[in-house]
């Protein structure tokens, strides 16, 4: 297996250039929030912004318009169930992430066949969460464009895809599964492992501090801020999963848990730690 390391992904990470503009460090459009999990997409959405994204809307249930312009005034807002708005705001997106929060009912499916079925051969799609359990609901009847789909399964979401039991540690079987997706896999655990063309990489960094709640939702939005600012989209997906753990290691040095929200704030700092030291 390939590891990821801190040298790679600091020459992988893009250097700004001097006149860029939010419209070139991508455009990430974060889909999921009903009214009893709002927190999942703003800790989704404020990861993208912090890492970097140029602009961030929110689709997400009307109960969560305040809490989360209250954490990021910086990022826009609609009503994930207004299917009069919804079309247009998917259409801007450069990078969309569905699912963290999104919940399982027969209004989140519609937001969920909707978001596939539009997909724009250009657009990233990240599929986590509750859009990963759709999918494996309706994956005999809809059609997904897979070259530019990322799936971040944990190890229960995995084993609702493929059928594999936790720990899922043989790589040949998961390869297996991988190719019949076509998309690349996340598969995330202690070490996570990416599934991406006909590689396989581990990402070494992580530590326990990072079982809590929201950890994966901030994965989805670090992964999507990347793919809008790299061109290479492999080296994007790589680097946020070492960005995202190589954050709560360092935190984890005086911390006892590491809270997805710490890990949040320290990214801009994390990153510019490994982007232009001088
Ligand atoms: N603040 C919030 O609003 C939060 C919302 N969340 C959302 O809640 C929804 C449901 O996601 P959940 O993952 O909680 O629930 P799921 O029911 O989809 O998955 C949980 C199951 O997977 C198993 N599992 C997970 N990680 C495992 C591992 N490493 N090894 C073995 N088994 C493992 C668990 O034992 C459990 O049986 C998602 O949409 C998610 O985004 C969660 O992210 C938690 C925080
Ligand atoms: N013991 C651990 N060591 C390293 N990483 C961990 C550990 N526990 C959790 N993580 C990381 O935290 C994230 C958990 O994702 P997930 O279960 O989807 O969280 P949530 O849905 O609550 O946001 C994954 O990226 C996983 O690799
Ligand atoms: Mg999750």
């Amino acid at each position: 297996m390939l590891k990821i390391t801190e040298d790679k992904v600091s020459s992988w990470l893009p250097v700004r250039d001097k006149n860029t503009y939010k419209n070139k460090m991508g455009h990430v459009l974060c889909v999921g929030g009903n009214a009893n999990m709002g927190g999942a997409i703003i800790l989704s959405a404020s990861a993208a912004l912090y890492a970097g994204a140029g602009l961030v809307t929110v689709a997400s249930a009307p109960e969560n318009v305040h809490a989360l312009h209250a954490r990021i005034p910086e990022a826009m807002f609609t009503n994930m169930y207004d299917f009069d708005s919804l079309p247009n705001i998917v259409k801007k997106a450069d990078v969309i992430v569905l699912g963290p929060g999104l919940g399982l009912s027969n209004q989140s499916l519609k937001i969920f066949k909707y978001v596939i079925s539009t997909l724009d051969k250009d657009q990233w799609l990240i599929i986590d969460g509750d859009a990963i359990t759709h999918f494996v609901n309706q994956r005999n009847s809809l059609q997904i464009p897979t070259d530019h789909v990322v799936f971040t399964p944990h190890l229960g979401e995995w084993q609702r895809m493929t059928n594999i039991e936790p720990p899922a540690d043989d790589i040949e079987e998961n390869q297996e599964q991988k190719k019949k997706l076509q998309a690349t896999i996340v598969l995330k655990k202690g070490q996570s492992e990416i599934y991406i063309e006909d590689e396989v990489w581990q990402n070494i960094a992580g530590n326990p501090s990072m079982a809590t709640g929201g950890m994966g939702d901030i994965l989805t939005g670090i992964i999507a801020s990347f793919l809008g600012q790299f061109k290479n989209k492999k080296q994007a997906i790589l680097s946020a999963l070492y960005v995202h753990s190589a954050t709560a290691n360092k935190l984890a040095k005086t911390h006892y848990s590491t809270l997805p929200s710490a890990i949040i704030n320290d990214l801009p700092i994390f990153i510019k730690s490994l982007n232009n030291p001088g």
